[in-house]
């Protein structure tokens, strides 16, 4: 059986993994792991902490409701709300969040459209779309500073079945059934947007 313990490590050598690839720049970023199902608990990343650094303060455990289930000085991260929405709609087990240029700059060329999408590259197999002319297509909701606001609008994108959606000027969530899952589809869709992002700039040439 998984203790507290060992999802607390699994959640910290992620956090590691995208902190080397430096996608927790100012602060940004936040993550979450579930811990159990009923009542359902997660681990999700302090507030306003630099996550690049591993600490004993790094995590704590939230309720279905976001609020802390021990007393403690931390605070959960200010999106906490969004990592709640995603394991009340869904069967995930972690939830990644990140900020990078990249997937802030597609986010602006694609968010009035409401998504970007992406036709016959290999990467979207990662998606498990193994069709020849599958397409995936990432939605792209609006940024609110008001929370509450933004976790109602970005629910109603939740889809169980892919597990992504992204955040105008602002960042990419993503979701699966464990860290492993949720890891994949982070990198696969970096490497998406930064692909897109080459191919715009030799278009527009
Ligand atoms: C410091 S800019 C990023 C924050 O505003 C927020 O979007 C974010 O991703 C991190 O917030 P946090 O409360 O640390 O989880
Ligand atoms: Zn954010």
């Amino acid at each position: 059986m998984m203790t507290l313990q060992d999802k607390w490590d699994e959640l910290a050598d992620i956090k590691d993994e995208l902190a080397a690839r430096d996608w927790f720049m100012g602060t940004s970023g936040n993550l979450a792991i579930k811990v159990r199902d009923s009542p359902m608990e997660f681990l999700v990343t302090a507030s306003g902490k630099d996550k690049k650094k591993r600490t004993s303060e790094d995590f704590l455990l939230v309720d279905a409701t976001g609020k802390p289930v021990e007393n403690t000085p931390l605070k959960p991260s200010a999106e906490t709300l969004l990592h709640c929405a995603i394991y009340r709609e869904t069967n995930a087990g972690c939830s990644l969040h990140i900020h990078t240029v990249a997937n802030n700059v597609i986010s602006e060329l694609y968010g009035d459209k409401g998504s970007v999408d992406f036709q016959g590259i290999e990467l979207i197999k990662a998606f498990g779309m193994w069709e020849e002319d599958a397409i995936l297509s990432i939605p792209i909701i609006p940024n609110y500073a008001h929370i509450p606001k933004l976790a109602e609008v970005f629910t109603t994108y939740i889809s169980a079945d892919k597990g992504v959606i992204l955040i105008r000027n602002h960042g990419i969530t993503v979701w699966g059934k464990d860290g492993f899952e949720a890891k994949k589809l982070l990198e696969a869709c970096e490497f998406l947007f930064q692909y897109q992002l080459a191919l715009h700039q030799i278009h527009s040439k």
